[in-house]
């Protein structure tokens, strides 16, 4: 059996993220996921070097892509002989791309990989419908002339409708907006709270691009220099005066303490320690756990964002510490309420006792140690590029610091949640 070895984050890069139908309207997946690795070849001098593997993925992927990131790979700076392969779980996917390669790299397959995700709300895929998909598969195999106009004339104006994605539930048809409506109101998250945490999140993230700190994690994309969302004037007085958009007209969530659809792109690389030693190349820090978990949210049995509040405490068991023990706190910001929700969960007696099985709670988080960089709120939320955008933060805040560790915590479509542990 191979020995564990330690997991090295060595740096991370993305692109800055965009608006929905923004400065990226014209870019494809590939283009945003190959300038991402490009940028971080550069940083760290891989030009030409063959790495274990990458893995990444997309939430919304055109059928072309069919393995996204070897395009991506065979498009960029490193060496044509390094595998690649895509990975999905809704906006766990960069962290869970991130996972799966430090497994690799932890059992010895693999000595160094680059993992992260890439998504785009602009060149969303549109299908064609069901009955027009048949038709035009019976056309391309129909053998005369004959059999091809009986089908032509057959299509009705309503097969010529496409199928556009919805950003909703395949099992509910609620939107994830409007399934996390019904979390903020079982959990009375108030309104005042969730501007307050949108409102922090773009000071934050505004502060932390002023001093420099993306400097070396960001490499500018068409144009865009800073993510476009960042409003460096919020403020919670300013967020109290937009309308509710999820949970009807008395609803407490709005456009600005929901994450905007975004478009965007982020990398990390991986490495054992020897690998990154050899090429004298820095170790922010080290991914020590990780965990994912999935919730019954089709059954009513809990609410579809709510998954991470199970991984941790599962997590936190396997690593022997609780969640006092952190000094940065990587909570992704899908909606507002649903951090909210999440930490008002870990302090709750009863979802202890009912739902996790414990006599006790995990307790309070000091809100302080919370994105203290700002995230999703602020920076946009490209769904797959997210997981990568929070690994290396977490890990330039731990190398700054000098010592510590950081609790990530990511929800996902489909009732799903992926956490990690990183240390220094
Ligand atoms: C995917 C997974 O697996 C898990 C997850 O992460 S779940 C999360 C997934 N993400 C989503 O579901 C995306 C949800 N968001 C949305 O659908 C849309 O962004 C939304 C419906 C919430 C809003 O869309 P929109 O109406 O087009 O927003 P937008 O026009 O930008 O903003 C509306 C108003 O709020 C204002 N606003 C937004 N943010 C603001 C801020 N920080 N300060 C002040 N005003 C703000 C805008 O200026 C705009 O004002 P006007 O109407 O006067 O121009």
């Amino acid at each position: 059996m191979a020995e564990i070895r330690k997991v090295a984050i060595v740096g991370g890069n993305r692109i800055p993220f965009a608006r929905s139908n923004g400065p990226y309207a014209n870019a494809s997946n590939q283009d945003m996921l190959t300038a991402a690795l490009d940028g971080l070849v550069s940083r760290f001098g891989l030009q030409g070097e063959r790495l274990g593997e990458v893995a990444a993925g997309a939430v919304l992927k055109h059928s072309a892509d069919f393995n996204l990131t070897r395009e991506c790979v065979l498009g960029s700076k490193l060496a044509p002989e390094t595998p690649a392969y895509d990975i999905q779980q809704a906006c766990g996917t960069g962290l869970q791309a991130i996972a799966q390669v430090a497994n690799k790299i932890a059992l010895g397959q693999i000595d160094s990989a680059i993992a992260g995700g890439v998504d785009t709300t602009s060149d969303a895929p549109l299908e064609v419908n069901d009955d027009l998909r048949r038709i035009l598969i019976a056309l391309n195999n129909a053998k005369s002339v004959g059999q091809r106009l009986k089908l032509l004339t057959g299509l009705r104006p309503g097969q010529l409708v496409p199928k556009i994605p919805r950003n909703a539930e395949p099992r509910t048809g609620l939107s994830m907006g409007e399934h996390a409506a019904i979390t903020a109101e079982q959990w009375e998250i108030a309104r005042e709270a969730q501007d307050e945490l949108a409102a922090a999140s773009h000071q934050k993230l505004a502060a932390a691009y002023n001093r420099g700190f993306f400097d070396d994690l960001v490499t500018p994309f068409q144009g865009l220099t800073r993510d476009q969302n960042l409003r460096p004037d919020s403020t919670a007085e300013k967020l109290a005066k937009l309308k509710p958009v999820f949970g009807g007209s008395d609803g407490t969530m709005t456009a600005g303490n929901s994450t905007p659809l975004s478009d965007g792109a982020s990398v990390v690389l991986l490495a054992s320690e020897e690998w990154a030693a050899q090429r004298k190349l820095p170790v922010l820090a080290y991914l020590v756990f990780h965990e994912t978990a999935a919730v019954d949210y089709v059954h009513g049995g809990e609410g579809l964002l709510m998954a991470p509040a199970y991984a941790v405490p599962r997590m936190l068991a396997r690593a022997g510490l609780s969640l006092q023990d952190f000094d940065f706190y990587e909570i992704h910001e899908a909606f507002a309420s649903q951090v909210l929700a999440t930490l008002k969960a870990w302090e709750d007696p009863a979802f202890a006792k009912e739902k996790l099985g414990l006599d006790e709670p995990l307790g309070s988080i000091d809100r302080a140690k919370l994105n203290v960089n700002g995230s999703s709120l602020a920076a946009g939320h490209p769904f797959a590029a997210t997981g990568g955008r929070i690994v290396a933060t977490l890990a330039k805040l731990l190398h700054e610091k000098g010592s510590g560790r950081g609790l990530i915590s990511i929800c996902a479509a489909g009732g799903q949640g992926v956490t990690a542990i990183l240390e220094k």
